[in-house]
């Protein structure tokens, strides 16, 4: 083992319940800088309920969240977001009717901390518009920046949506589901631009794509039943016995 270095994002004893059903028991797992975590389980497993306790959707009944070492696990969603805690945007957070530079420059003026601004004085903003075509640049989509994001592909508005989360280079990104509904190619496209990600960006991966999963993920977490059952290399998590008990037969 190398020397610990700590982690970006802890968690320590997260529990949640909803009435008698536990979501989360006992959770404690750390995400190290630079690695691709991918989170995975059946149905019901807790993915979801996991990911809301981190960016501050829901809270936990007990443990706590840290980031960087400082306990955020009573802050809210904003209050995480302006300390680098990014959520892939869901396609209903894009401006639809405006351009694909457009939505960059307000994921940057947003991740800033500027509610808003004047159009006309932000379109002469030659610093502000130059990161906005890095931003679009680092997922491949420069070429796109004109057009209006209502013409974009369903694959173009999901690399988007991840470069809106990008803006302002984020302590850590939570990705639910990135490849959910996009076709074969697409989600070849998307698997790209994630590996080139890789070593770069802290994520957190929440996928039922197991190619994508274990092509991508430095490391993976399988939750069962809001248990940890296992966290290894995706070759480590292959061989665990229990983990493909949990699958009963799926192919891994
Ligand atoms: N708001 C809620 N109220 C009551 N029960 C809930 C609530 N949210 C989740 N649960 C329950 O908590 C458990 C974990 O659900 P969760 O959605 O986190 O699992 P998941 O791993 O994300 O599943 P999936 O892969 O199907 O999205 C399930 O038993 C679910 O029914």
């Amino acid at each position: 083992m190398s020397a610990a270095v700590a982690p970006v994002l802890a968690m320590d004893g997260l529990f949640k319940a909803f009435g008698g059903v536990v979501a989360t028991r006992d959770v404690s797992l750390d995400i190290r800088k630079g690695e691709i975590h991918a989170l995975i389980g059946p149905n019901g497993a807790g993915k979801t309920t996991l990911i809301s306790q981190l960016f501050g959707a829901l809270r936990p009944d007990r443990g706590r969240i840290l980031l960087h070492d400082q306990d955020i696990t009573g802050l809210s969603p904003a209050q995480r977001a302006r300390r680098g805690i990014s959520r892939s945007f869901q396609i209903t957070a894009l401006a639809r009717s405006m351009s694909v530079l457009q939505n960059a420059v307000l994921a940057i003026l947003a991740q800033d901390g500027h509610a808003f601004s004047f159009w006309r004085s932000i379109q002469r903003d030659a610093p502000l518009q130059a990161r906005a075509h890095e931003l679009l640049r680092s997922v491949g989509m420069h070429g796109r920046a004109g057009a209006l994001v209502e013409s974009l592909s369903h694959g173009e508005q999901r690399l988007l949506e991840f470069a809106l989360a990008m803006a302002g280079d984020p302590a850590i990104v939570l990705l639910d589901e990135p490849m959910a509904g996009l076709g074969h190619e697409e989600g070849l496209e998307m698997t790209q631009h994630l590996a080139r990600l890789k070593g770069k960006t802290t994520i957190i991966l929440v996928e039922h794509d197991m190619d994508a999963v274990f092509g991508l993920a430095d490391r993976v977490t399988v939750l069962v039943g809001g248990t940890v059952l296992a966290t290894g290399t995706p070759a480590e998590i292959r061989a665990n016995p229990d983990v493909r008990n949990a699958y009963l037969g799926d192919d891994l």
